[in-house]
């Protein structure tokens, strides 16, 4: 780092790589988690992470709070994302169990964890490719850095199957994972030395049949103070 751009949440950082390679060193030992086989990307699955009357509850949630996604770039076109999400309370009993899961599974300290978002997409609705670390040259990046700097790791559980579409799609990787009831994928948004990983753009395909629920955490780089 130098002294003209500190903290620039950009570039390769040995505090965000010593992160990652926590986590990953953890995730790799963990026998119920399996690394998907990507060079490009270090992402891991783990099904049945979150039981059918977590999922079931969680999705009574989301039906309860959603509202119309909202995007950090306001500017993008109405149809970029056209799901509906809402921050879930943490103090929830369910939220707050699977919470605590996915921050135990991970070694990662609660306090870094944003707030579980839930996230549900109808028939046709989708979010276009995007990445998940906030690029530094956008005008809420200052916030962000302020906030708990860049967004290293993102955790996501699926709520429910879908009969078709729906898919997380990498297109750099090259792969889609399809929606499965209580699987949790886990990627780090960063590349080994720390600088945000462009490879890791991913996309929510449209659902063609169903309905999609996810929930959705998001970890910094230092404790969020939101
Ligand atoms: O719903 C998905 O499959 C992906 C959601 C996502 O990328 C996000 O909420 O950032
Ligand atoms: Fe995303």
């Amino acid at each position: 780092m130098d002294s003209k751009t500190p903290d620039d949440g950009g570039a390769a950082s040995p505090a965000r790589a010593a992160m990652s390679a926590k986590v990953r060193e953890r995730l790799n030992r963990n026998p119920m988690v399996s690394r998907i086989e990507t060079p490009l990307i270090d992402m891991y699955v783990r099904h049945d992470f979150a039981s059918a009357q977590e999922c079931a509850r969680l999705r009574e949630l989301i039906d309860a709070d959603a509202q119309p996604s909202s995007l950090f770039a306001g500017s993008a076109s109405p149809d970029w994302r056209t799901s509906s999400s809402c921050h879930l309370d943490p103090w929830e009993a369910t939220v707050e169990a699977v919470s605590d899961r996915i921050c135990a599974l991970m070694g990662l300290a609660p306090a870094l964890g944003e707030t579980l978002q839930g996230q549900r997409y109808h028939v046709g609705q989708q979010y276009k490719a995007h990445y998940d670390f906030f690029p530094v040259n956008t005008d809420y990046w200052p916030r962000m850095r302020d906030s708990g700097g860049q967004r290293c790791w993102t955790a996501m559980v699926y709520l429910s199957g879908v009969a078709a579409g729906g898919e997380t799609h990498f297109p750099h990787a090259g792969f889609m994972v399809p929606p499965r009831e209580g699987m949790l994928l886990v990627w780090s948004n960063l590349t080994a030395d720390g600088a945000p990983n462009e490879k890791t753009a991913h996309a929510a395909l449209p659902v063609a049949v169903g309905t999609k629920y996810v929930v959705t955490k998001w970890f910094r780089e230092r404790p969020w103070t939101p």
